[in-house]
């Protein structure tokens, strides 16, 4: 029906959280610079960045507990917070979870569930019996938090968080005290929580592989600001600079000077175009992306248009890491190490001599910080 069909689309393109040139200052300093972001019914995105830059000031600016210097911050498109407007934390429709999401240890499992809800809602005990059953908690409704493992009990803090059927909720590295193995199932079982009930969610992590695991968007920070955002896909295959390709793993650099679009390197010719003549340039692949060829005779494999020239190096070490090997090489050109991941068993004895060479559709070029261009 026309109707129906305009709400459905109306819920799609709106925005459930929005914020605009959010800033937030201590002590002159600005913690928070000009962030802006916006999250969809259903969508979960990370802000990941590294300790410091930012993250759980910006969760706190929106749920309430901080207030901003400037910026406008919306809930399905209702501003909350703007130069006029202080909507107070319990009146925004947004839950939280955070890292120590204290039980109470009094209460059961349901009453602490329950305990989300405003007393005299509508079938509360129904309410309760489906998201226990969502979580996989309701045969220990009726146990006390001290009864239950770790993950038990964080289960049983995403139950009370939604009980209230948030809109938004943020979650401020909710998965860090969970030993490793239970933190892969309890972060998908919660993603699959959070999608079935509609729920907007940002998530504050540092760890790229929990971004990567949980968000529909990551939304990189770094020194107060939000430096890329994009899918996981997009941020890890297309970073916006050096340090955003190595917050997602180790990267092999070698340094170049740009001379008529090129710049030469002992694995060849790379092209940059858009890069003045004398410029340094950074140039970068994953260890996984390096590729490996043995030594013939002192020969290397002949160059190719997509990897280039194959350098020489003698294998300094080579570790079995469970689904991969990590072969480190020193290279014959300056001396340098160059990592590689192999995902195989392959363990090659220090000092064998073998030929690296640069996947030019995997690698990343970007002009080197700090380097000015030599004026003739
Ligand atoms: N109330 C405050 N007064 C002064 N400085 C603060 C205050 N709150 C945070 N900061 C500073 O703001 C910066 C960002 O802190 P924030 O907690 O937002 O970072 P974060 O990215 O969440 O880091 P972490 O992952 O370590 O929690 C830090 O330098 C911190 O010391």
């Amino acid at each position: 029906m026309p109707e129906d069909f305009g709400r459905k689309w109306q819920d799609t393109v709106q925005p459930r959280l929005e914020i605009q040139g959010l800033m937030r200052r201590f002590g002159g300093r600005e913690v928070v610079s000009d962030v802006s972001l916006s999250i969809a019914a259903g969508q979960v995105s990370c802000l990941l960045g590294p300790s410091g830059c930012g993250k759980s000031t910006t969760l706190r600016l929106i749920a309430g507990v901080d207030m901003p210097d400037q910026g406008v911050i919306r809930v399905d498109g209702r501003p909350i917070v703007d130069a006029r407007t202080r909507v107070p934390p319990e009146e925004r429709g947004i839950g939280l979870m955070f890292q120590d999401f204290a039980l109470f240890p009094h209460l059961t499992v349901s009453q602490n569930v329950a305990f989300g809800l405003p007393r005299h809602a509508p079938d509360r005990q129904g309410r309760v019996a489906e998201l226990l059953e969502r979580v996989g908690m309701t045969r220990h409704a009726d146990k006390h938090p001290h009864e239950l493992s770790g993950g038990e009990q964080q289960r049983v803090a995403l139950a009370r968080a939604l009980a209230p059927r948030p809109g938004i909720m943020l979650m401020d590295e909710p998965f860090s005290g969970l030993d490793d193995r239970l933190r892969d199932d309890i972060r998908d079982e919660t993603l699959a929580v959070l999608k079935a009930e509609g729920t907007a969610v940002l998530l504050v992590t540092h760890e790229p592989s929990e971004a990567m695991r949980m968000a529909d968007e990551i939304l990189l920070m770094r020194d107060g600001r939000i430096v890329q955002s994009g899918a996981p896909y997009t941020i890890y295959n297309n970073p916006v600079d050096l340090r955003a390709a190595a917050f997602f793993s180790d990267l092999n650099v070698i340094r170049g000077r740009v001379q008529g679009a090129l710049t030469e390197t002992p694995f060849g010719p790379f092209l940059v175009p858009g890069v003045p003549d004398g410029a340094e340039v950074d140039i970068a692949i994953r260890p996984q992306h390096l590729a490996i060829d043995f030594d013939r005779a002192g020969k290397g494999p002949r160059s190719t248009p997509t990897h280039g020239e194959a350098a020489r190096g003698v294998v300094e070490r080579a570790r079995f890491m469970g689904s991969e090997s990590l072969v480190e090489f020193r290279m014959d050109f300056d001396g340098s190490i160059l990592k590689a991941h192999v995902p195989w068993v392959f363990l090659p004895k220090p000092g064998t001599p073998l030929w690296l060479m640069f996947r030019r559709d995997r690698c990343f070029v970007f002009p080197h910080v700090g380097s000015q261009p030599k004026v003739a």
